[in-house]
């Protein structure tokens, strides 16, 4: 019987041959199409983007990144979530808004995103190649920040700076007190704050001897120009068909400031090397022992080290006169704004908190007493002010939003991000999230003191709920300096003096933000001094 129904079924097939092909190719052909859809669809959902707001063609997110970034970023993240997909022109951007992303993007992928984006503007000051700040991650940025953090701004070395700091700060309190004795109604900290920290960064880079007064002021104006340019927006970088045409004029604008910029540091290492010069002999005639070679080390500046570097047959690298003049600029663009800044953003939240500056100011009578000027070394004792300089650097840190690319593709929250796309970690959104701070746009230094909800969190970016001086191996390597120099400075100025608003301000001080490189006040802080120590300390 099944035999027989075999037999029809053969005879039946061969009978239309022609119409099993076709049903055959039928068959075929679905399952390739649904095969098809299956894979693709995966792949499609593999590299979905996350999610953000609608865009326009040609000029992507553009139109809706209003000035500062930072907040227009957390607004439009408020509604598309913590991972944010925007593009601006042809560039695909993803932006981090909570701790949890920015933990998973530097934990599960700093490999992938240790690169910065190079801008037109920053290849000018690079000389045409990357600098430390925009290498990507490979031989020299490993190289120059091994010796960033061993030498250049390592313990030792910020240690050995510290008289440096010392005299600047001594200066500047000269300068307030010399205004306050001469009746004079108001002293514009803003500028005295940034002459300040200018002073003392160049100060680190090329030592006294290399730095003549015309140097310093030259430097001030040339690196306002020069963070001016670095820090606008240039749609070059962003949009396709812009490339190459310098539609704003910024490139231009960015080679003539560089032509400035390398004038006075051939001024600088030209002074450096004719001292370099002159030491050299006096140790070839007076014989320099193992103590006199020891007493040197601890003398080195910046260009000491670089120029020793860059005369070191055995280096494993070679550093040219170009890599070293970039090298400067990168610190002198990242180190002085930002210091004086803080300063400035301290010193106007306590003022708008009369209570919080009493506690700091009766924690340094307490610690310190009237007899002399507080100083770096006396920060340990002063739980309080580091307290309070913690809460300033959550609510205005001075670089906002940081920087990195992709270099590769990536998947994060089951969404691919392509290659070369520009990675945004929103530090200042982090820092007033509501889901982890309590009573955010608050000043509270308590929550970071014993008790407090905060109580011995770092800020060295470990923890990701506070990260003003970034995370992960292109964290900030000018952290360690900045943690001394701006709550000393700031501690200074208010043991010293009282500060009340100038004729024409009001209270409480305006917080507005300017637009730039580095998030600072939007008004110049212009304040009236008095002083408070009697007989005021010596300033040395
Ligand atoms: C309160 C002061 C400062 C703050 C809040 C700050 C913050 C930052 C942040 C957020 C980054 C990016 C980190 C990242 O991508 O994860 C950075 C990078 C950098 N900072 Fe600072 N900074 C300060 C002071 C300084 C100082 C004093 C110097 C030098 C003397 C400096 C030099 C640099 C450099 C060279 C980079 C680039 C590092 C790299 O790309 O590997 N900064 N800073």
């Amino acid at each position: 019987m099944a035999v027989a129904m075999e037999e029809q079924l053969m005879s039946m097939l061969l009978a239309n041959r022609n119409l099993v092909s076709v049903v055959l190719v039928l068959v075929a052909a679905v399952t390739a199409v649904a095969l098809h859809y299956l894979i693709s669809s995966r792949r499609h959902h593999a590299r979905r983007l996350p999610p953000g707001p609608m865009s326009l063609p040609v000029i992507g997110h553009l139109h809706l990144l209003r000035s500062p970034v930072h907040r227009t970023l957390r607004d439009l993240a408020d509604r598309a979530g913590p991972l944010m997909h925007i593009r601006l022109g042809s560039t695909h951007c993803v932006v981090a808004s909570n701790a949890e992303v920015a933990r998973e993007l530097i934990r599960g992928h700093e490999g992938s995103i240790s690169d910065r984006p190079l801008t037109e503007v920053a290849r000018q000051f690079a000389y045409g190649g990357s600098s430390f700040v925009f290498a990507p991650y490979d031989a020299y940025w490993r190289f120059i920040k091994r010796l960033c953090m061993s030498e250049l701004l390592g313990p030792l070395a910020i240690e050995l700076h510290r008289p440096v700091r010392r005299a600047g700060a001594a200066s500047l309190l000269r300068a307030v007190l010399e205004a306050a004795n001469g009746g004079e109604k108001a002293v514009d900290l803003t500028h005295e704050l940034i002459r300040f920290s200018h002073t003392s960064v160049l100060r680190m880079i090329a030592g006294t001897a290399a730095v003549p007064g015309s140097v310093a002021s030259k430097a001030r104006e040339v690196v306002k120009d020069a963070a001016e340019l670095v820090g606008a927006f240039n749609a070059e970088d962003y949009i396709a068909v812009c490339r190459g045409w310098d539609p704003q004029g910024l490139r231009r604008r960015a080679a003539a400031v560089h032509v400035r910029y390398d004038a006075l540091l051939e001024e600088m290492i030209r002074h450096k090397e004719k001292a370099r010069e002159a030491s050299k002999l006096l140790g070839d005639l007076v014989g320099s022992g193992d103590k006199d070679s020891a007493a040197a080390a601890a003398r080195k500046d910046m260009l000491d080290i670089l120029m020793d570097k860059a005369e070191d047959k055995t280096a494993e690298l070679k550093l040219t006169r170009e890599k070293i003049k970039s090298f400067i600029i990168d610190v002198m663009i990242g180190g002085s704004d930002t210091m004086a800044t803080m300063v400035e953003w301290m010193l106007a939240e306590l003022l708008n908190h009369p209570e919080c500056l009493r506690k700091v100011v009766a924690e340094i009578d307490g610690v310190v007493g009237g007899g002399r000027i507080v100083g770096e070394e006396d920060l340990p004792q002063l739980p309080y002010l580091m307290a309070a300089y913690k809460e300033t650097l959550r609510l205005h840190p001075p670089a906002p939003v940081t920087h990195r690319q992709s270099s590769e593709e990536m998947e994060i929250r089951g969404f691919a991000i392509p290659q070369g796309t520009m990675v945004f970690i929103n530090i200042w959104a982090i820092g007033r999230d509501p889901a982890f701070w309590e009573d955010p746009l608050a000043f509270v230094p308590e929550r970071f003191m014993p008790g407090g909800a905060a109580e011995g969190m770092n800020i060295r970016g470990q923890q990701f709920q506070l990260m003003p001086f970034g995370s992960g191996r292109r964290g900030c390597p000018g952290m360690g300096l900045a943690l001394q120099s701006v709550p000393a400075m700031l501690a200074a100025l208010v043991q010293c003096f009282d500060w009340s608003v100038a004729a024409g301000g009001g209270m409480p001080l305006d917080m507005g933000e300017s637009d730039g490189l580095v998030c600072a006040r939007k008004e110049p802080l212009v304040l009236r001094p008095t002083p408070r120590l009697n007989p005021f300390p010596a300033v040395v």
